[in-house]
């Protein structure tokens, strides 16, 4: 997963050399940055790259494309759609197909269908480390021998095998070799003759291939090559059984033989990981564990991060810029309005620069740490695990709690990783749900900073997720679609390595900077602005009159106009009210509440505008005022009868 989708949407007409293909979370993102030096964000947890990366292997000048995992290419989620268009549309040299050395079973059905591309393909072992641990035995001669392809083992995070790789690429890139044929039982064949004989268009990909992608109906293909959709249901019918069985069934069988006598497994017990393993998938150790785990990410970016880095940031800011900026632009520039734009209250320096630096930064830092110590972990799909029944009820699957806690950093970057969802139905839950009632990080470590007490933090937390619950539970019941399945591999545990921790950190806040640090100041210009033409004053007033009727002070519309460029601009500007002094202990309550419902930032409304479509991005932004003003209003009454 990348930040932004910016990187890749139109790839479909880009020509790579060599793709990575293979199942998710089998190591394909730390190959590519071994081969190309790109640092590719590397989870231990399947989906983690959902767009497409290119990058160059310089020594060869070859263009690499790292693909989204995907389990075949009869695809079913959509990175793994958009991964099958690349390997059918572009025309690579080589397809290096990376598989989990101690799950090769389960690649190897990909890895035959990659073969039927015709395409050159070198499958790689990866991971052998752990597989070796588990007691496996692997001859990869003859392995090679029987696929007729190269098989090279690597140790991918240790760098092991990368320079074999590198020469069979270089080797490949320059021949074409000879494709070996698997054959299935009869009647598949039969069938798949049959529909080849549909097809009249010549194209790259063996008509086998083909065949077999349109009698399992996909529609991409079925539409390109015009194939005759009558004689392909006749023909599925006369199957008498749907294709993805056979298939299955056939991939099985062809995969023991191939395996046969060249993977042996010796007995060999890992007492201390396999005990661990256990507790985090018994639900009664698995919930305080995680619990345990939801606590750590608080600690890092609530306390840590918002409480004593802000602290400490913001008054060294404060003294060190601020007031001499200050003083400085008093005596020196007897323009008002140019000493206003650089400091003042709301100057680029002393408020865009200042959210950005004192009071975002050390926050998001904190909170990406703990991410991705967590990611490393193989933590997160175990609590998804856990979930599956609760998100059933409200229509989403287990699988969703990845973009789900990555909202917790970045509603942005979750909504471009919904994408992992199964159905355009879930991905809606979860995208009103992230857009409306998950805060992200900055928010989170901003109002668990200025939190008067734990009665407050209760208060909030309970309105929140209750509003959270109500659209899952509305939108599960009301938006017509099919009940999720659950599917997900559970990765093995493995300790977090230091490095790949502080690149993921290093690579996520270089993004943040990049995108967030210019809107920053870009608000600052545009209030600059506003205020002198008057805009400002008249869009604060407006949403004045909410805040009025919530019993807020005025300036909590200019807080309200923040939060929509940014969320967490909004809610450093309450970090900025709460700290003056400028709010009550229920107004505090109050605009907790409303700031984490009020409408998604700039930021995030673009990328479901992108992702959702337009109108479903205008009809949520709408819901989530609607939402926020009425929760903070109910909040407020509830309040004043209590206390
Ligand atoms: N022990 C061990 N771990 C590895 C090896 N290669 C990769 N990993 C770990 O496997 C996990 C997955 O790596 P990624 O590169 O993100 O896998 P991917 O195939 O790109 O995954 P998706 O993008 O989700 O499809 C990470 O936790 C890596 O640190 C290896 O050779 N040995
Ligand atoms: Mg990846």
């Amino acid at each position: 997963m990348h930040c932004h989708g910016t990187e890749s949407t139109q790839h479909t007409r880009s020509d790579y050399d060599v793709l990575l293909v293979g199942n998710p979370n089998v190591g394909k993102s730390v190959i590519f940055h071994k081969l190309t030096g790109r640092y590719a964000d590397v989870s231990n947890y399947p989906g983690t790259t959902v767009d497409i990366l290119t990058g160059k292997i310089k020594s060869l000048n070859l263009t690499v494309a790292d693909l989204p995992g995907m389990y075949s290419l009869f695809s079913i989620t959509e990175e793994e759609r958009v991964a099958k268009d690349i390997i059918l549309n572009s025309k690579p040299k080589v397809i290096v197909n990376v598989v989990d050395a101690k799950n090769i079973e389960r690649g190897l059905p990909l890895t035959l269908q990659l073969l039927e591309t015709s395409f050159n393909v070198i499958l790689v072992l990866n991971a052998v480390d752990e597989a070796e641990k588990a007691g496996m035995v692997i001859d990869e001669k003859k392995l090679e021998e029987r696929l007729g392809i190269p098989v090279i083992k690597t140790v991918a995070v240790k760098g092991k095998g990368i320079k074999e790789l590198l020469k069979k690429i270089e080797e490949l890139s320059k021949t074409r070799l000879e494709k070996r044929t698997f054959k299935f039982s009869p009647a598949l064949e039969g069938a798949i003759k049959e529909a080849e004989s549909l097809i009249t268009q010549e194209s790259t990909i063996s008509k086998k291939l083909l065949a077999i992608l349109a009698l399992s109906n996909d529609r991409d293909v079925i539409e390109k090559l015009s194939i005759d959709e009558e004689k392909l249901s006749e023909l599925r019918r006369k199957m008498g059984r749907s294709i993805a069985y056979l298939l299955a069934m056939e991939y099985q069988r062809l995969s023991e033989e191939l395996l046969k006598d060249a993977v042996v497994q010796i007995e060999k017990k890992r007492r201390i990981y396999d005990k661990i393993n256990e507790l985090s998938l018994n639900p009664v150790t698995a919930i305080p564990m995680s619990i345990a785990a939801l606590y750590f990410l608080y600690l890092f970016a609530g306390v840590i991060g918002a409480q004593i880095m802000v602290d400490a940031i913001e008054s060294w800011y404060e003294t060190i810029i601020n007031v001499p900026l200050n003083t400085w632009l008093e005596s020196s520039i007897p323009n008002y309005w140019i000493r206003e734009l650089i400091g003042g209250e709301y100057g680029v320096i002393t408020l865009g620069l200042r959210y950005a630096l004192a009071i975002i930064f050390p926050i998001v830092t904190m909170f990406f740490l703990a991410f991705s110590i967590l990611e490393d972990s193989g933590f997160l799909p175990r609590m998804a695990m856990l979930l599956d029944r609760l998100f059933k009820k409200i229509g989403l699957s287990g699988r969703a709690i990845i973009p789900m806690v990555l909202g917790l950093g970045c509603g942005t970057m979750a909504v471009i990783v919904t994408r992992v969802l199964e159905s355009r139905r879930e991905r809606i839950i979860a995208t009103l749900m992230l857009a409306v009632a998950i805060p992200c990080s900055a928010q989170l470590g901003i109002i668990l900073g200025i939190v008067p007490d734990s009665f407050a933090l209760a208060v909030w937390a309970f309105s929140v997720f209750t509003i959270l619950l109500a659209i899952g539970l509305l939108a599960g019941k009301y938006l017509p679609g099919e009940a999720p399945s659950f599917y997900m591999e559970i990765p093995p545990l493995r300790i977090p390595s230091l490095s790949n921790i502080v690149m993921k950190t290093v690579s996520r806040l270089e993004w943040y900077f990049k995108e967030v640090l210019p809107i920053f100041l870009l608000i600052s210009v545009a209030i600059w602005v506003g205020r002198i033409t008057t805009v400002f004053d008249l869009v604060v007033g407006l949403l004045g009159r909410p805040a009025e009727v919530l019993g807020l002070p005025p300036k909590m519309g200019e807080i309200f106009l923040y939060g929509f460029f940014r969320r967490d601009y909004g809610t450093a500007g309450l970090y900025d009210l709460v700290s003056g002094g400028l709010l009550d202990y229920n107004q505090t309550i109050v605009s907790m509440v409303v700031l984490t419902l009020f409408v998604p930032c700039i930021a995030q409304f673009s990328v479901i505008g992108k992702e959702r479509g337009w109108k479903f991005a205008v009809i949520t932004a709408l819901t989530a005022l609607t939402i926020a003003f009425t929760a903070g209003f109910i909040v407020r009454e509830v309040l004043e009868v209590l206390l």
